[in-house]
């Protein structure tokens, strides 16, 4: 019989408002749909890539630009040998999303190449190769889509003496309310927007807020925590990109919402609550306003624990 491996690999939420860069999250909707790509791979005599799945036909024409082919040389290159295989990538993220689509696509094929050849590679080799395929996207390297998608949970970038991320503990009774309202929003344009320096007060502020939040995380103060999810160093750029961002932010406050910011580099917001109640409520609200065109959804979700995993 011939061998066939399946990854799903998660949507993600990058930077959590107070980490820019450092901090990210694996998310899960509560519904028990997939929220995340899918990519098979399966013996063949010459390499092919196949692309389905809602968003496919957003991918790049040329299939070399398309960052599962990207991977796939990048592996074949590391092993030192062409290794002929059929993928098949089900695009389900809607690409420039600020949920990490970019990352659900670079980490599921690595998993599932790693996977189908027995893991030639330990996990801080794939970390590493991760990075270097979703720096070619952004613009600069950046782990805090990949490390979540790949190792599931909340992961915290050290990047330091042989670690990239490290896990910390999140709120279980948080629900995370996503709303991509269907616009695109280019990482690398988020990115090139924001100052290349920041003042002496925004940076000590900017450690206060880190520390607290991850302080709060370790001393489950969630309070605490929600008062520290505050962004000094890429929201007040990039708002402008996101649907009416100020008063959005202010109906889900009166709602009842902990706290909200921007997933990643945008258009998706996160909202947080540890409320059923009140998430059903902000979902309503966020699908009825926050939404610009039938491409765009909302999710009410958990952490996902877990991380890209064969299925
Ligand atoms: N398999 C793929 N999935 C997503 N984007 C891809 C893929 N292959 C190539 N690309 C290209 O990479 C770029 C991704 O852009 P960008 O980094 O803004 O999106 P993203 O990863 O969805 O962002 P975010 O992390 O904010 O969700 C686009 O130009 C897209 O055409
Ligand atoms: N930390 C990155 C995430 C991109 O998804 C940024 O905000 O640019």
């Amino acid at each position: 019989m011939s061998k066939k491996i399946k990854v799903y690999a998660p949507a993600s939420m990058a930077n959590i408002s107070v980490g820019f860069d450092i901090l990210g999250a694996a998310i899960s909707p509560i519904s028990g749909k997939m929220l995340g790509d899918c990519i098979t791979i399966e013996s063949a005599e010459k390499f092919h890539l196949s692309n389905k799945g809602a968003f496919a036909k957003k991918l790049p024409k040329d299939p070399k630009l398309n960052i599962v082919y990207q991977c796939w040389q990048r592996f074949c290159q590391e092993m030192d040998k062409e290794m002929p295989v059929a993928m098949t990538l089900e695009k389900n993220m809607p690409i420039g999303s600020g949920l990490g689509s970019s990352a659900c696509s670079v980490v599921g094929a690595l998993v599932a190449l790693n996977e189908y050849f027995d893991k030639p590679f330990n996990e801080n080799q794939l970390l590493y190769m991760m990075g270097e395929l979703e720096g070619r996207i952004s613009g600069s390297v950046h782990y805090d889509n990949i490390a979540p998608c790949y190792l599931g949970g909340m992961q915290l970038i050290i990047d330091e003496v042989g670690i990239i991320s490290q896990s910390i503990p999140h709120f279980d009774q948080w629900y995370w309310v996503m709303a991509y309202p269907g616009i695109k929003v280019s990482t690398a344009e988020a990115r090139a927007i924001l100052p290349a320096q920041y003042k002496k007060q925004d940076c000590v502020a900017h450690g206060r807020y880190v520390g607290g939040f991850v302080h709060a995380c370790y001393t489950q103060q969630p309070q605490l925590a929600a008062a520290m999810l505050y962004d000094n160093i890429a929201e007040p750029y990039r708002k402008k990109f996101l649907p009416n961002f100020d008063a959005t932010q202010q109906s889900v406050k009166q709602l009842g919402a902990l706290a909200s910011g921007i997933s990643g580099s945008g258009p998706t917001i996160y909202v947080v609550t540890d409320d059923l109640v009140i998430a059903q409520q902000v979902e309503l609200w966020l699908k009825a306003h926050y939404l610009q065109n039938d491409e765009g959804f909302t999710h009410i979700c958990k952490i996902d624990p877990q991380g890209a995993r064969v299925i």
